[in-house]
């Protein structure tokens, strides 16, 4: 690393760049509550926004300043001013300041096309912009960081030019050149030489802001704090205008865990994937199961081969303990599963498999068959449970449905109401039900709850609570199979079930049967009574 080892500033702009980008909202509430987990996280800035630009933002600076940030400074961000002589004027730079954030980013034109063309202005009119926007500012008593817009586009087309451009932000009084790839497209080597240059015209502090359209964000981010930046921008999750910003937690785990001669720190970085979480959960978004570090997957291992040797020793496999960042080893069940798999899912569930026998070849042999039927025990690790405790003879059913029938109706103008009749036997007795529901599928649970509670009482606790039916074959169109995967929930808890046919009611009630009989299966409130077939 290039510059000896001033510590890494970790300034982020989810609440600003971040709602830049395309299906990002966020209320003055939640970016309240966002800044206060950044700031309790240990992130060294938070940008919260641009005051003058919108009334949320503006509302957020005010109540921002009720937060108590033990940590983190709050940045404003906004431009220049608008002309160079009404810069005592300029509404931008008055709501900059009165906004009472300590620190204020303003963004400036360095690629000298976008002063021509974007503002229509002269080479001297752009550089007193700068200079003097900044230097109003800091008379103002903020701390000023200058965020150099299209720095690197900008130096590729006229060196000379953006080379000023810093200088008029330096002479204007900014403490941090922030170096801009707005576009996103640059590469790591031009980042490093470009910042290897700007490192010989100025002892200014340098700072990096990445965008991703060339899927080189956080690459490009790194290979500047090589070359000697140290100030570096991102949003959480890499949210953020096109294809989004540098993903800022990306960066802390590669900053903190690879190159710890940064100095870059964070409070507790186990709580890395619980702040990821946290911010996809504000925005109502599902997370990024393929997200490093933090996604669930990004230690899930489903090759037989992969498994077995992580579970001789994880980092044959793994680049980092997943506990440093708060994530977790995960194993998947599948056709491409071996034995070791199965060892691992059964010791994770508590279940002893005797060593070296026929029965896990058998299990890992039913497993595969079921997968290329079309079944998937990712999400339905509860039917993947019974599959094991009936083989390992520790489960038997608690019952068995003999007979179904749906009844559709399709009433026109009303509500159709769907009937579902089944024939179930409880040990020795049968029960004949039928339910009413709004749709099949609901007939269905509604029948076969019915049929049970008389033995089962704790069944009534139970909730469906997702249902999701993916067609296997499309080709085939509608005689293709289908798989149902269903989560059911007591309150406390839920559990994931699934079933294939080419039926799909038939593939929802073998989910439903694998659901209500995991529940009891778990409980063992009620001894087990045996019934004859088994589910799958
Ligand atoms: C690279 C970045 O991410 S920069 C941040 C981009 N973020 C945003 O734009 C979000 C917030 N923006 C807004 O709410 C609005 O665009 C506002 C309030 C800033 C401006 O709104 P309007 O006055 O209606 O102008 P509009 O959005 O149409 O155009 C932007 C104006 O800013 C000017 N401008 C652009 N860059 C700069 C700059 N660095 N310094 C000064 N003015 C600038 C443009 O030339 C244009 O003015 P013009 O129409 O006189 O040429
Ligand atoms: C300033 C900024 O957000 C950019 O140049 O991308």
């Amino acid at each position: 690393m290039k510059g000896g080892t001033k510590k890494i500033e970790l300034y982020d702009t989810t609440l600003r760049d971040g709602t830049q980008g395309e299906h990002i909202n966020l209320s003055v509430q939640d970016k309240l509550l966002i800044a206060g987990r950044l700031d309790e996280f240990g992130m060294d800035c938070i940008e919260g926004g641009w005051p003058s630009s919108n009334p949320k933002d503006e509302e957020f600076f005010k109540r921002a300043m009720d937060l108590e940030l033990r940590h983190a400074r709050l940045a404003a961000f906004g431009s220049t001013a608008r002309y160079s002589d009404r810069i005592e004027t300029d509404p931008n730079l008055l709501g900059l300041v009165g906004c009472g954030a300590p620190v204020i980013t303003i963004f400036g034109k360095t690629w000298q096309a976008h002063s021509k063309t974007g503002l229509g202005i002269s080479d001297e009119e752009n550089r007193a912009l700068i200079k003097n926007s900044v230097a109003f500012l800091r008379n103002a008593g903020r701390e000023v960081f200058f965020d150099a817009e299209h720095f690197f586009d900008g130096w590729k087309d006229n060196r000379e030019f953006a080379l000023d451009m810093l200088k008029a932000a330096e002479e204007g009084g900014a403490s941090r050149l922030v170096l801009c790839d707005t576009n996103g497209g640059s590469l790591p080597h031009e980042i490093t030489a470009i910042i290897e240059d700007v490192r010989q015209h100025t002892d200014i502090a340098i700072g990096i802001h990445c965008h991703n359209d060339g899927d080189l964000a956080v690459a490009n981010s790194i290979a500047a704090v090589m070359a000697g930046a140290i100030h570096v921008q991102g949003t959480v999750n890499g949210i953020g205008e096109r294809c989004g910003n540098a993903n800022i937690i990306s960066i802390i785990a590669n900053l903190v865990l690879k190159l710890p001669e940064t100095g870059a720190s964070v409070r507790d970085l186990t709580q890395l994937t619980s702040l990821s979480n946290f911010v996809f959960e504000i925005l109502n978004l599902p997370p990024d199961s393929k997200a490093p570090y933090v996604g669930r997957s990004a230690f899930a291992h489903k090759g037989g081969i992969h498994v077995s040797a992580v579970m001789k020793e994880s980092s044959l496999y793994e680049h980092i303990d997943p506990a440093l960042v708060g994530n977790r080893q995960r194993v998947l069940v599948s056709e491409l599963a071996g034995q070791s798999n199965i060892r691992y899912k059964a010791q994770e569930l508590g279940i002893s498999i005797p060593e070296g026998g026929e029965q896990i070849r058998k299990i890992v042999n039913h497993v595969k068959d079921l997968e290329h039927r079309g079944y998937q025990f990712d999400g339905a690790e509860a039917s993947f449970e019974l599959i094991l405790q009936k083989e390992l003879g520790t489960f038997t059913p608690y019952f068995e449905v003999i007979e179904s029938k749906v009844y559709v109706e399709s009433g026109i103008g009303g509500r159709n109401v769907d009937q579902a009749v089944l024939k179930v036997r409880v040990g020795e007795e049968i029960e004949h039900i039928a339910a009413e529901g709004d749709g099949p599928v609901n007939a269905l649970d509604k029948a076969l709850r019915k049929a049970l509670i008389r033995f089962y009482p704790e069944i009534k606790g139970i909730k469906l609570v997702d249902y999701k039916v993916r067609v296997l074959e499309e080709k085939r169109g509608t005689s293709a199979r289908v798989r149902v995967l269903i989560e059911t929930g007591n309150g406390r808890t839920t559990w994931g079930t699934v079933g294939v046919s080419t039926n799909i009611i038939e593939a929802s009630l073998r989910a439903l049967e694998d659901s209500m009989n995991y529940h009891l299966f778990t409980l063992k409130a009620t001894e087990p009574k045996p019934a004859a077939e088994e589910n799958h």
